[in-house]
């Protein structure tokens, strides 16, 4: 059977402009632009998650997220439910902890990158915020 995993995601909105990461050549859906985040651990909440992983890809404490939408989809190799919350402030700054490209962008030219396929629903949702 498939796996199923949980994933915590940001969507990192500070001062009208957005902070993605690109994935690692080797990692699944490699060398696309994401949402910084990764898997739910036993135990932890959707807020926890998302608050460990941005501590270990980008060295930041984040302090105020709300959620944003969540959304299934199947992959050939696994399904996954996404759950983006919206971070509005964070402190530290940011860096590339695994040696992942870490940037900042408009919503202009957010709209213009590849995401992982399942992206689509939370992409078009971003697109409607003013
Ligand atoms: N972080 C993140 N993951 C996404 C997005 N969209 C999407 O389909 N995913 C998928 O969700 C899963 C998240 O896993 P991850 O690789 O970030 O997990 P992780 O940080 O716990 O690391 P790990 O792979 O070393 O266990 C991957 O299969 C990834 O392809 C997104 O926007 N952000
Ligand atoms: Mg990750």
């Amino acid at each position: 059977m498939k796996k199923t995993i949980n994933v915590a995601a940001a969507v990192i909105y500070v001062n009208g402009m957005f902070l993605l990461s690109k994935r690692l050549d080797h990692q699944h859906q490699g060398g696309k632009w994401e949402f910084p985040g990764g898997k739910i651990e036993d135990g932890e909440s959707t807020e926890q998650a998302l608050v460990r992983e941005l501590k270990e890809e980008l060295n930041i404490d984040v302090t105020e997220q709300s959620h944003f939408m969540s959304l299934s989809f199947e992959y050939p190799e696994k399904h996954v439910n996404l759950h983006f919350q919206l971070v509005t402030d964070f402190s530290g700054k940011e860096q590339g902890v695994e040696g992942q490209k870490v940037e900042w962008f408009t919503k202009n030219n957010l709209i213009k990158l590849t995401f992982p396929d399942a992206n689509v629903p939370v992409v078009n949702k971003i697109k409607q915020l003013t």
